[in-house]
């Protein structure tokens, strides 16, 4: 890196130290974004003696795709639980367009316009893929007596499922069960659910954890896609490198805490996030320690058309850093 690189470096990486510690509402603002959709406002959650986020702040404005990312154990999923309401923060709070959630149940927050895709996907096996979807897209709908006596429901379901198979791009395998589907297929079937569900925020949970590198490749496509039709995106990831290709802005977890939020770039070029990624090593002397040299690469290929084997916990790799 030239003297000037290093510069703007030092400097992006100081703005994103100062958002992650300084400014009143907690978070960076990307140019020229309004009002937050979700505000995530000083959020602790303690299990027990565990604090396994330490007050947390961070906004998300409709239209992005926002990256949390943050090595194991650093808080992602019980962020997103904590914005799903499946985990109650015990402090701080999170709201939708200014309206806070607190109190509210999963099914309220779903109607609200929060869908989350998991990591784990678990379809109904006993019946086809575009019925999983169907039945999603009906979830939480309330059937008018007209439309139940003309019994468009069903109808209207599979058309709208029909879509969003095509959306994830699985369309093919609409009449197909779930059961003999490879990894790749089942993961987009999770976020055609997810869309189903005509979410105003999707919450992505690793998606691409146990893909290979060509099928992450082609989902973090996807992913773009439906955020480039409108659909605003927190994608909690260990890929790094799709990450960095597809986010414009990244909020990172360490420990429970929040530790950059910014431009990717500068983000990874913060010397708090490589330490937290590479366990304390600096770059600059070539070395790689901590988990990313004890995980490796992100994750092996699998032979294609086949699922790749479960990403190991600690997958990922800091882009720019030296490979083991
Ligand atoms: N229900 C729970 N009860 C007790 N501790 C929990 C619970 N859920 C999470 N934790 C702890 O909270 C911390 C944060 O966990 P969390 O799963 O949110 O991290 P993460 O960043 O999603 O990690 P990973 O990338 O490995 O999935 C960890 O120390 C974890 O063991």
């Amino acid at each position: 890196m030239n003297a000037t690189a290093t510069n703007a470096a030092a400097t992006n990486a100081a703005s994103t130290n100062a958002a992650a510690n300084g400014m009143a509402t907690g978070t960076a603002r990307p140019a020229g974004a309004g009002q937050p959709l979700l505000r995530v406002s000083n959020v602790t959650v303690r299990f027990g003696g565990l604090t396994a986020i330490d007050s947390v702040s961070f906004d998300v404005f409709a239209g992005e795709l926002l990256g949390l990312i943050g090595p194991n154990g650093a808080g992602k999923t019980t962020m997103l639980r904590s914005i799903t309401g499946v985990v109650r923060p015990t402090e701080g709070d999170v709201s939708l367009e200014g309206s806070s959630l607190s109190g509210l149940s999963i099914d309220r927050r779903v109607r609200l316009g929060l869908a989350l895709s998991q990591q784990l996907v678990k379809p109904l096996r006993n019946i086809s893929v575009i019925d999983n979807v169907a039945l999603a897209a009906g979830a939480g709908k309330t059937v008018s007596p007209l439309r139940a006596l003309l019994n468009r429901s069903d109808v209207m379901e599979r058309e709208q499922a029909m879509v969003m198979l095509e959306r994830v791009g699985i369309a093919r395998h609409a009449d197909e069960s779930p059961a003999i589907q490879p990894l790749g297929v089942l993961k987009r079937l999770e976020m055609a659910r997810a869309l189903a569900q005509s979410p105003r925020l999707l919450l992505l949970d690793e998606p691409l954890a146990g893909l290979n590198t060509k099928e992450a490749h082609s989902l973090a496509d996807t992913i773009a896609d439906i955020n480039a039709q409108g659909v605003t995106i927190v994608l909690i990831e260990h890929n790094l490198g799709e990450v960095m290709r597809i986010c414009k802005r990244l909020v990172v977890l360490d420990n429970g805490r929040r530790i950059a939020e910014g431009d990717p770039r500068a983000v990874m070029n913060d010397p708090a996030v490589r330490t937290a990624y590479l366990g304390g090593d600096t770059m600059a002397d070539g070395q790689q320690g901590g988990q990313a040299a004890a995980s490796g690469q992100p994750s092996q290929p699998s032979q294609p058309g086949q699922p790749g084997p479960s990403a190991p916990a600690t997958t990922a790799t800091v882009p720019g850093a030296p490979h083991a």
